[in-house]
């Protein structure tokens, strides 16, 4: 039997992230962080000086990305990365790579290979709608661009970072297009999602949220 899948897609800063690392504590299930292998692709293509339009060498790049996940640290070609993979640059080199259809079909195989028992939560953009389309729960996180460029400029703010409120709003804009628009798997709701706004809504509220329709379902066994 398929292990259970909890999908989690939505926008940039819409706390996919922060939800998807909770609900895999308190069920004590796996977690695949998706957007991760994007901008490790991103990332690794810079090192390579490889063009982030070049669809057939990041094709080969993505098939053969050597990269560990050890607990919290993220391990790519032997050097750690897990900070330098999160700020906007990466984030929208990695928007940039994902509109690629041979990219997202060379890191199909490595996403779905993370099902594993008990259970899988899963982060991204396109977990509910193709990766594992057969999902017993799918959640579609939202909030405003408004709302998710503040909650970005705190989190980057607090790593010490110099950024700017107006610029961060622009580039979370024009990830939603990008990642809106490309003709493959582009971001929208499953149509058996339930959409979550949480805009006006904390953390542990959206949490509570998804903990009850878990419970709804007997997922947790
Ligand atoms: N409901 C919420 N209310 C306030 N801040 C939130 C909420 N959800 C997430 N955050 C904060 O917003 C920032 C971005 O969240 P993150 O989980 O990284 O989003 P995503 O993975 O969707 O890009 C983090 O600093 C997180 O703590
Ligand atoms: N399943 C996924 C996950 C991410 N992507 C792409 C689109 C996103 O803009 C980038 C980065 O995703 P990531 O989830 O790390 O970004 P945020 O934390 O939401 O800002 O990767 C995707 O196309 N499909």
């Amino acid at each position: 039997m398929n292990a259970p899948v909890i999908t989690v897609d939505g926008p940039s800063g819409s706390g996919k992230g922060t939800l998807c690392a909770l609900l895999a504590k308190q069920l004590g299930w796996n977690l695949l962080d998706s957007g991760a292998l994007y901008r490790l692709l991103a990332f690794a293509a810079g090192n390579h000086g490889i063009d982030l339009t070049n669809e057939e060498s990041l094709k080969q790049l993505a098939a053969h990305l050597d990269v560990q996940f050890i607990d919290k640290r993220i391990i790519l070609e032997g050097e750690e990365v897990t900070d330098a993979i999160r700020n906007e640059q990466v984030g929208a080199g990695a928007s940039m790579v994902a509109s690629l259809p041979a990219v997202r079909e060379a890191l199909l195989q490595r996403q779905r290979a993370f099902r594993e028992m008990p259970g899988l939560v899963a982060d991204g953009r396109d977990m509910g709608t193709v990766v594992f389309a057969d999902a017993p729960l799918k959640i579609f996180l939202t909030a405003s661009a408004e709302e998710r460029a503040r909650r970005r400029y705190l989190q980057l703010k607090g790593k010490g970072d110099d950024v700017n409120l107006a610029s961060l709003l622009d580039e979370i804009r024009a990830r939603d297009e990008r990642d809106t628009q490309r003709a493959v798997a582009p971001l929208k709701p499953a149509a058996d999602a339930i959409v979550l706004d949480s805009t006006e809504l904390s953390i542990e509220q959206v949490l509570e949220r998804i903990l009850s329709e878990v419970a709804d379902r007997d997922l947790a066994g």
